[in-house]
């Protein structure tokens, strides 16, 4: 089974990883297809879920979408091509990422631009946007959130304070969120790169207090301290990593 270590030695094949200190590698999806998360997912999820035959618009959230191979591949998978224009438009996707050259070839290799959208945006900072884009789509949350290999990026460079806030906030605009937190290993392995590239250590790295199983402390901060409930497991990826599927109580 592929692990941590595999990814890594991959990526610093392709890239300077030094040059992806959250994580925005250029070639991502030539290492991690689309495919090894989306043969754990349901392609009858929204069916599954309650959420494909309301009045209202779905509206997904992809954050952290590197290139957007993934969430255009997460929305063929749950939204057919064969099916009607009309049905498409019902269904519609927000990517977001930092970094703005991965966001510009995701904006212009998109295949559904009518369906799916893709902005620059940090979620530490300023996420307005989010808000704007419920609104002009009239809804009022995210119906479900995709927040995959990114809570990492965002612990390491923004501390244990930064990840239960962006789970806090993701929880606080979603209906459901899909959750596949690196784990610990990933950790030790991305901190071990950056010396040996000589480069000083992410500034969280040493004083985390969430180590160990962090996908099992995202979720006691989600049950405890969220209003949300832990209701499916996909299994995990051949990066031995879980997919955690989380609803609003
Ligand atoms: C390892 S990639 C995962 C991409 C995609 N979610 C997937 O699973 O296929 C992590 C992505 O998260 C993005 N990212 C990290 N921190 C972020 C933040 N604070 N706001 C938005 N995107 C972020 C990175 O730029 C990178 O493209």
């Amino acid at each position: 089974m592929a692990t941590c270590s595999v990814d890594i030695a991959e990526v610093e094949e392709m890239n300077d990883p030094g040059a992806a200190p959250y994580g925005n590698f250029i070639n991502y999806y030539t290492f991690n297809p689309p495919e090894n998360r989306l043969s754990l997912i349901p392609a009858t999820l929204l069916q599954d879920l309650g959420l494909k035959d309301g009045p209202q618009n779905t509206l997904i959230l992809d954050v952290g979408c590197n290139s957007g191979d993934l969430s255009v591949a997460f929305y063929k998978h749950l939204v057919p091509v064969s099916e009607e224009e009309s049905d498409r438009r019902k269904v519609n996707l927000l990517g977001f990422d930092l970094d703005e050259t991965l966001i510009q070839r995701a904006q212009q290799s998109n295949p559904l631009p009518s369906s799916i959208s893709f902005i620059p945006l940090d979620i530490t900072k300023d996420a307005d946007q989010l808000q704007d884009y419920l609104n002009q789509h009239g809804g009022s949350h995210f119906h479900l959130c995709l927040c995959l290999a990114v809570t990492m990026w965002v612990h390491l460079n923004h501390g244990d304070a930064g990840l239960l806030q962006l789970l806090s906030h993701l929880a606080s605009i979603s209906q459901h969120l899909l959750l596949e937190a690196q784990p610990w290993k990933c950790y030790r392995s991305a901190a071990r790169r950056l010396r040996k590239l000589g480069r000083s250590d992410f500034d969280h790295f040493k004083s985390l207090k969430i180590r160990g199983d962090v996908a099992e402390q995202a979720r006691e901060h989600l049950e405890r301290h969220c209003g949300m409930e832990l209701i499916q497991s996909f299994g995990s990826t051949t990066w031995d990593r879980k997919l955690l599927l989380f609803k609003r109580r």
